[in-house]
């Protein structure tokens, strides 16, 4: 028998993980192989529960196995996903996340607000643990986005509930003022309130915490990207190129201080602003292209009542491109942070 599992793991270290460019054995990504007469039944650990892979791993795997380790008929795969872990936020803020994400733009009002929410809700839905910060701290739209018009948080142990939606945990300026008393605050006290959402909020262990910069590359979202370990940004623009200029200058902030660029959305594609002009961008930089949310009147109703457009209508063109959008993110973050000293990968998590 032993010798039979020996063959399967084998022909399994034939399997190579497409973006990771290693075997899925080495990688540690098989567990718990049984051979149960014909079957070989095992676990893949994915670096995301939003994998986009699960059909090729598959088809691979079958490939590899059957036909090449005599008396096995079929596999019996079940799927599992351990997201990395980046030790820099256990060092520098303490706070039980795996992955900071943030998502940026070049200037105000080319939809990364929504971009976050629906990416934040479409990670959920794959059956990621969640988190969303709104440090637009001046000006939060999280709140209304998500339907919540809850007032403060509850405060347990000294530290803030998060708000739940959708199936993410949610903190924003906007719990906790009111639209028409809204907060005055300098430089350092903005820096200081999202440090508090970090560490002085009781986030269940997540995978992902997505954060909404504020807009454009002016000190606020600066000394954000600077100081909280982001696994990598993503900067949403849209397609036409005085936009496009305004996301030239993110990225080019980006790479000033190591910060990883995600990919390039491209949103409100149609015939108003046009296509293309995202994707060229990427292509032209060498920066990954994460895809395109075209113009619909569903994205902003869904902004405007609360109803993220994934959640409530995810057959729609908008909310298909949303959850792609989401698989495409989780993926490129997973080999963003496989690339970083400081993670730990799946194969050493056990
Ligand atoms: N794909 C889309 N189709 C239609 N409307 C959209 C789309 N994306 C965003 N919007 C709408 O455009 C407006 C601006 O979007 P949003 O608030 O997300 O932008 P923002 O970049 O976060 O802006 P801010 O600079 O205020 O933070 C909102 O009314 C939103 O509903």
């Amino acid at each position: 028998m032993s010798d039979i599992r020996e063959q399967v793991m084998a022909a399994l270290s034939t399997v190579i993980e497409p973006e990771l460019h290693k075997d899925i054995v080495s990688l540690n990504m098989v567990r718990d192989l049984e051979i149960d007469g014909g079957t070989a039944r095992f676990t893949i650990v994915l670096t995301t529960p939003a994998c986009p892979l699960k059909d090729v791993f598959l088809k691979r795997c079958e490939e590899a196995v059957l036909g090449t380790v005599p008396g096995i008929e079929q596999l019996d795969i079940r799927w599992d996903s351990q997201v990395p872990v980046d030790r820099r936020i256990q060092g520098r803020l303490n706070a039980p996340m795996r992955s900071i994400i943030a998502v940026s733009s070049g200037k105000g009002g080319v939809g990364k607000s929504t971009v976050s929410v629906n990416l934040a809700v479409a990670l959920a839905q794959e059956g990621a643990k969640v988190g969303l910060i709104d440090a637009d701290i001046l000006n939060p739209n999280v709140p209304q986005m998500m339907g919540l018009n809850t007032g403060r948080p509850k405060v347990v142990n000294n530290k803030m509930q998060p708000i739940e939606a959708y199936g993410v945990q949610i903190m924003s300026t906007g719990f906790l003022t009111s639209p028409d008393k809204p907060m005055i605050m300098r430089g350092p006290m903005l820096h200081s309130a999202i440090r508090q959402f970090f560490t002085d909020v009781n986030w269940d262990q997540l995978d992902y915490m997505v954060v909404d910069l504020p807009p454009g590359t002016g000190d606020a979202p600066l000394s954000l990207a600077q100081s909280f370990p982001l696994a990598g940004a993503i900067i949403v623009t849209q397609p036409q190129s005085v936009a496009v200029s305004d996301a030239i200058r993110a990225a080019a902030m980006f790479d000033q201080l190591d910060v990883p660029v995600l990919g390039i959305v491209e949103n409100m594609t149609g015939e108003f602003f046009g296509s293309g002009g995202g994707e060229a961008f990427a292509q032209e930089r060498g920066l990954t292209f994460l895809g395109r949310v075209p113009m619909a009147a569903n994205v902003r109703e869904g902004g405007d009542y609360g109803r993220p457009v994934v959640a409530v209508a995810p057959e729609t063109a908008a909310g298909a491109a949303f959850a792609e959008l989401a698989q495409r993110v989780a993926a490129r973050t997973s080999v963003v942070m496989m690339q970083n000293a400081d993670v730990i990968p799946i194969n050493i998590i056990g």
